[in-house]
């Protein structure tokens, strides 16, 4: 599913006008593709005759068109169809006359000022089509819109309330939302999503999104060419790696997790059990070796790797064990549970450094002497990379420290981590959020996944793609450690960095929708939504045909 600026889909319309594919049709596509979608969606659901029983609130531009034109080809399906019309249309308008004539029954609020009709209709109906406004709308609304919106919040109560494009009163290209806003259950957009939708608080009020396609395809084949997207399970199950019958342990990769210190323990235990999940072959652990004891019992299938420690936390001379044990690492994680003092900073420097020795590389903790120290470089030796946790905060702290990392490497701040990488405030990052990722993913040259609702997935070939997935099950100490553990999980088994990135942040999000279908979020820990990866993965294959 693809999402455009309000401006691109203006763009797009227009382009496909000149070219043949007139406004009408395009109209028409809508319209028709909205019928059938409701038609199909709730048929079986609602088998009774008088159960399929639609209101379309009709607006007077093009978004009030769809909604006549979908009225018209429900009520030629069988439906109870009732369209409120809020301002008048043109007499002539073959839209009102083509659905009259279909057998549509029509009211206008001219006729009924105190609405008594419009709560008659919602008692009576089961659905209502939200056709006020689209990407047209503007706020403040006229007091004429927020009356009616007023009322049918108050009458609608109980209908399945699907958006025709948008709910009504959000401005589609900068989210805002009025406060008389319908909260839909479905918002049907034309072609693609538009980008105001996909922002707080106006995500809020869309429900499950749905893409009515309009034809574009037919006049301009490459329409789809530079667009984000958002993170379908359909083009997931696409992305996951072959599972080939005569396989063995090393088909899938060997994960390592370089993580964990005295104080973070289990995240070394989330992050490693979710690459294993993830399909992965072998995972090592790279651990503090202190604490090995602890938390050695508890995966038995992890294999471990016992670096030197300083105060319960990864020294320096952890690099050496790490490069003598590289051989057949197909991707690594690191940073969950780090921590950030100063042996661990010189160990990270090193690992990422071209030689791994001591000096150079090290620019942390000492004021350089020759010029050259401060030039970061990259170690490119080290195989695919997910950054995560205590390891960006140390990087924070390097001038240019993206010149230290291989090209697209996989960091994974929440909007605090990316405060302490950009210098931004959260504020500014949480108001802008797709535009900040994409700049900063192109400007380090790295794959920035920015965590939280609607997590972003951004490319530095300028590409994004967001997750819909917004569950506060989601939101607790160590479901990163799960996210990183995924993803590290699939680049091991050789899926391309921006895709492994997308199928960690899908399965993360399905995880935590799966893990509180039936339970209260709140008490939901990141190792429940662990033991939901294998039903996630069967979704995702039973995708495939
Ligand atoms: N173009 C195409 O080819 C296709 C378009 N498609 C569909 O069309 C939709 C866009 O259509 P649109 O441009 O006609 O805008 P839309 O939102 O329906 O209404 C504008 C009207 O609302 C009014 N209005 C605005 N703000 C207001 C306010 N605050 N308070 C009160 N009134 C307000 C505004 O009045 P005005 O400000 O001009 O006085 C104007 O009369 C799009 O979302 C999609 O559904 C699809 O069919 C595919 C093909
Ligand atoms: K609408």
């Amino acid at each position: 599913m693809l999402i455009t600026t309000v401006e691109q889909m203006r763009a797009l319309e227009k382009k496909a006008n000149e070219l043949g594919h007139t406004y009408e049709t395009m109209m028409e596509m809508a319209g028709t593709g909205i019928a059938s979608f409701i038609d199909t969606r709730f048929y079986m659901e609602y088998e009774e005759d008088a159960e399929r029983s639609i209101i379309g609130l009709v607006g007077s531009g093009n978004n009030g068109g769809d909604t006549l034109i979908a009225l018209r080809e429900l009520q030629s399906k069988g439906w109870t169809t009732r369209a409120y019309l809020i301002k008048e249309r043109d007499e002539a308008d073959p839209l009102t006359t083509g659905y009259t004539e279909a057998g549509g029954t029509l009211v206008k609020h001219s006729e009924d000022p105190k609405f008594s009709t419009l709560k008659k209709w919602c008692s009576e109906a089961q659905f209502l089509l939200d056709g006020v406004l689209g990407t047209g709308a503007h706020l403040p609304l006229d007091e004429s819109i927020r009356s009616l919106l007023k009322a049918v919040n108050k009458y609608a109560e109980g209908l399945v309330i699907l958006g025709v494009d948008c709910p009504s009163g959000i401005d589609c290209s900068t989210g805002e939302v009025a406060a008389e806003t319908l909260h839909c259950d479905y918002t049907l957009s034309m072609a693609a999503v538009k980008s105001g939708l996909l922002t707080f608080p106006a995500f809020e009020y869309c429900g499950n999104l749905v893409n009515i396609p309009i034809g574009f395809e037919k006049h301009l084949p490459s329409w789809e060419e530079g667009l984000h997207e958002i993170i379908t399970p359909l083009k997931m199950a696409g992305l996951l790696p072959k599972r080939p019958l005569d396989s063995h342990k090393g088909t899938f990769g060997t994960a390592m997790i370089v993580a964990g210190s005295i104080n973070y323990t289990g995240t070394v235990l989330l992050a490693s059990e979710a690459a294993y999940r993830s399909g992965v072959g072998l995972v090592r652990a790279a651990i503090p070796g202190m604490i090995h004891t602890a938390i050695a019992g508890a995966i038995p299938e992890v294999t471990w790797l016992l670096l030197p420690h300083e105060a319960g936390v990864i020294a320096e001379s952890g690099v050496e064990v790490i490069q003598k044990h590289m051989d057949k690492v197909s991707a690594m994680l690191i940073g969950p549970g780090l921590e950030t003092e100063e042996t661990t900073r010189h160990f990270l420097t090193r690992l990422l450094s071209p030689s791994g020795k001591k000096g150079k590389g090290s620019v942390i903790g000492f004021v350089p002497t020759e010029p050259e120290d401060v030039k970061p470089k990259s170690n490119q030796t080290l195989p695919p990379l997910v950054i995560d946790a205590d390891a960006l905060r140390i990087l924070a702290d390097i001038p240019e420290w993206w010149k230290m990392l291989p090209a697209n490497c996989i960091l994974t701040p929440h909007p605090g981590e990316m405060s302490a990488l950009t210098g931004l405030s959260v504020k500014e990052i949480q108001e802008k959020r797709l535009d900040l990722a994409l700049h900063f993913a192109k400007e380090w040259n790295q794959i920035v996944i920015l965590k939280g609702a609607l997590t972003v997935v951004a490319s530095p070939d300028g590409h994004a793609y967001i997750s819909t997935c917004a569950n506060p099950s989601l939101a607790r100490a160590g479901s990163g450690d799960l996210l990183a553990g995924l993803i590290t999980g699939f680049l091991a088994q050789g899926v391309k960095p921006v895709a492994a990135a997308q199928l960690g942040v899908w399965i993360h999000g399905n995880c935590g929708d799966l893990a509180s279908e039936d339970v209260d979020a709140a008490a939901i820990l990141p190792s429940d939504l662990i033991a939901q990866i294998p039903t996630s993965l069967s979704i995702l294959r039973g995708l495939l045909p």
